[in-house]
């Protein structure tokens, strides 16, 4: 029945492995979005650098609260009815002040994320004060003592090294490089970062059928979905690829399109003419080249070339929409993630069908679908032309070779897009 998916996963493998051994390229953070780090990120410093402050309140040693003695305390700090003790103000501490020391029955007034003064273990929110605010700019030790409720020790506290501690390996190589893990690099104090320079890539698309683009179509002609399809995905993935269309099935004309591709190109990828036609431009430009055409047990994404063109690593894909886009996420895509670490692979989980389910003896089926309500429900049938529903799918469904039907409730493999 065709090749094994997973054996032509290990033909791509095999083909772009030399790429695994580029040099990484050293970038300012937000010029690394999206692309994959090459070497581990180990904390230069703890996050927080130092104990500061979770709210806006007052910073107080919270053993005062249990000591009879302190300087404004005695019975007398204490108010009868809420629990409230009085502390003398000290000074205030804004973010980025370093505060003296705290002596027993003062409480400081802090902001959040300043500097916790020595002494001080806990915080009081300013509106759980009495009075609830923080006091006028009167001279020190003329303001009215605070009233304050009591706390735990470590409360609103945020103690040093409690996210992050100095010398961890924060990001491992391979990890992509989203928001979050930049914002943790700019929050380290990391200016730049080491990637894998994103991969040039070639969508070539082919076909006699294709119109110009924005053109009203002619009989039997269509628009070129593929190279946008594939570009913008693997633009997506954090790769550098950029569309051409051969809008002939003249061989020597996408020829010229290879030849040119295999200039610049790391990677050339084509959509279409790789199957058993009669005018197979794809097939027909390459019989000269190591390259193999082979029909591979999936569905969509039968028909496959793979090889090289002047050396240049080159996958053929079916030109059916679906099926040029199924063997990027289903061949390539996964073989990016375990050659270079990104794209990342797509989360695999398992849901139960909110629907029965055939699919071909001895192949792969690749089903578009939504995610709902902890069932997966399929969108369109398994034709590869149906753009429209992959358009309207979050997931796609991997029904194993040797299932032919499932009924409503079966768990299947689900990859969310
Ligand atoms: N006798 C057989 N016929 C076919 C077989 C087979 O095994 N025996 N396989 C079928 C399968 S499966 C697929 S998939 C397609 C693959 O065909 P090709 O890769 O040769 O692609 P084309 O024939 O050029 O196009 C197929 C289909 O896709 C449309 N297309 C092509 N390019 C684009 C584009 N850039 N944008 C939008 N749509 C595109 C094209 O018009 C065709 O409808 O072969 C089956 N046939
Ligand atoms: O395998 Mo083709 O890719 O179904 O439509």
């Amino acid at each position: 029945m065709g090749r094994s998916v997973s054996a032509h996963r290990a033909a791509i493998r095999g083909l772009l492995a030399p790429l695994a051994a580029r040099e990484p390229e050293v970038r300012a953070l937000v010029d690394a979005l999206g692309l994959a780090l090459a070497r581990d990120v180990v904390a230069p410093v703890s996050l927080p650098p130092f104990d500061n402050s979770q709210m806006d309140g007052f910073a107080v040693r919270t053993a005062d609260f249990r000591d009879p003695d302190v300087a404004t305390g005695g019975e007398g700090a204490r108010d009868g009815a809420g629990g409230l003790r009085a502390f003398s103000l000290a000074a205030s501490i804004p973010a980025g002040a370093v505060p003296g020391p705290l002596s027993a029955g003062q409480a400081a007034p802090i902001m959040t994320g300043a500097m916790m003064p020595e002494g001080a273990d806990a915080v009081v929110p300013v509106e759980h004060a009495v009075p609830p605010r923080f006091p006028g700019p009167s001279p020190l030790g003329s303001a009215d003592p605070v009233l304050l409720p009591e706390i735990k020790p470590g409360t609103f506290v945020r103690l040093v090294g409690s996210d992050v501690a100095e010398g961890a390996v924060v990001l491992a190589a391979g990890t992509r490089l989203g928001p979050a893990q930049l914002g943790l690099a700019a929050g380290l104090g990391l200016t730049e970062v080491s990637v894998w320079r994103p991969l040039r890539v070639a969508v070539v698309s082919t076909g006699a059928e294709l119109a110009e683009p924005g053109a009203v179509l002619g009989l039997g002609q269509i628009h070129d979905a593929n190279g946008t399809l594939l570009t913008a995905a693997l633009r997506e993935a954090g790769l550098d690829a950029r569309a051409t269309a051969v809008r002939s099935d003249e061989p020597a004309a996408l020829r010229e399109a290879l030849d040119d591709a295999a200039t610049w190109a790391e990677l050339v990828v084509t959509t279409g003419g790789v199957s058993k036609g009669a005018f197979e431009a794809t097939k027909l430009a390459l019989a000269d080249d190591p390259v193999e055409f082979v029909h591979l047990a999936m569905q969509p994404g039968g028909p496959q070339g793979l090889g090289t063109v002047h050396g240049v690593p080159f996958l053929g894909f079916p030109g059916n929409p679906v099926s040029c886009w199924v063997s990027w996420e289903v061949l390539l895509r996964p073989v990016l993630a375990e050659l270079l670490g990104a794209p990342a692979p797509r989360r695999r989980i398992v849901l139960p069908l909110a629907e029965p389910l055939d699919s071909p003896a001895g192949k792969l089926q690749v089903r578009r679908a939504r995610v709902d309500g902890g069932a997966v429900a399929l969108v369109g049938g398994p034709g590869s032309h149906l753009l429209g529903a992959l358009a309207a799918s979050d997931a796609l469904v991997l029904v194993p070779e040797d299932v032919t039907d499932l009924p409503p409730g079966a768990n299947v493999e689900v990859w969310l897009l």
